[in-house]
């Protein structure tokens, strides 16, 4: 990526051909469908892969689980046509690695941040993971550990530097995210909550405007 490429864009949660089309037409770098059951996002591997049976080979397909067993990540590589596993539940670097090596996947390891100390806790992360994803600490007592549209202190990540690529997630709107580049210095953007209607219900006209704010049109 070079400093004038356009931030990427990554939807994720998408529940249908409607918010699938949607996304590619706004111009999303990568789309993602949810294999978590307490999620209101979340899909079974038949579903997922009607929806993402059509999307060209260059937007990457991203299937975000929460401490998946092998199971239930063979089930999903035998349906659906992905790109890339996100873990973002509690997994250990040694779980990630693993998962890498079994699967040959590439893998984006979400970790949760509420203050700097928490970037610290990433690094272990950083040596194993193919991309990290910096997203807010889901609230005491939430049912899910993403997801939940809470943002944090962006500004806490700028200046920092990672080996791998990095996405920045967590309570990103169209009329935020501009900021949160700007203080944050990412260069790749995730979202879920911000472009919906309703907890699982995507917006096309949000999705639009993200991403449009996103890349700066
Ligand atoms: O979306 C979910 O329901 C979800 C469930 C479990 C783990 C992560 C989940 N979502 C991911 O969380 C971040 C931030 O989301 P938001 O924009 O704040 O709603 C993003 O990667 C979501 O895909």
């Amino acid at each position: 990526m070079s400093r004038t490429d356009p931030v990427k864009v990554k939807i994720c949660g998408l529940t249908d051909e409607d918010a699938v089309e949607a996304a590619l037409e706004a111009g999303a770098d990568f789309l993602g469908v949810v294999f978590f059951d307490k999620s209101p996002r979340g899909l079974s591997p038949l579903r997922a892969a009607e929806i993402l049976q059509w999307v060209p080979e260059e937007v990457r397909k991203v299937g975000l689980f929460v401490e998946p067993d092998d199971a239930l990540l063979n089930e999903v590589m035998n349906q659906v046509r992905l790109d890339f596993f996100q873990l973002h539940g509690a997994e250990t670097p040694e779980r990630v690695e693993q998962v890498r090596q079994e699967f040959g996947m590439p893998v984006i390891k979400a970790v949760g941040i509420s203050a700097a100390a928490d970037l610290d806790a990433a690094a272990a992360y950083a040596e194993v993971a193919d991309w990290l994803m910096f997203d807010a600490k889901a609230p005491a007592g939430a049912s899910r550990p993403g997801g939940n549209a809470q943002a944090f202190d962006w500004s806490i990540l700028k200046d920092r530097k990672w080996p791998c690529p990095w996405f920045l997630a967590g309570g990103l709107t169209e009329a935020n995210v501009a900021e949160a580049i700007r203080l944050s210095g990412a260069k790749a953007v995730d979202v879920s909550s911000g472009v919906e209607s309703a907890p699982g219900v995507k917006d096309a006209d949000l999705i639009a405007k993200f991403i449009a704010a996103a890349k700066g049109k």
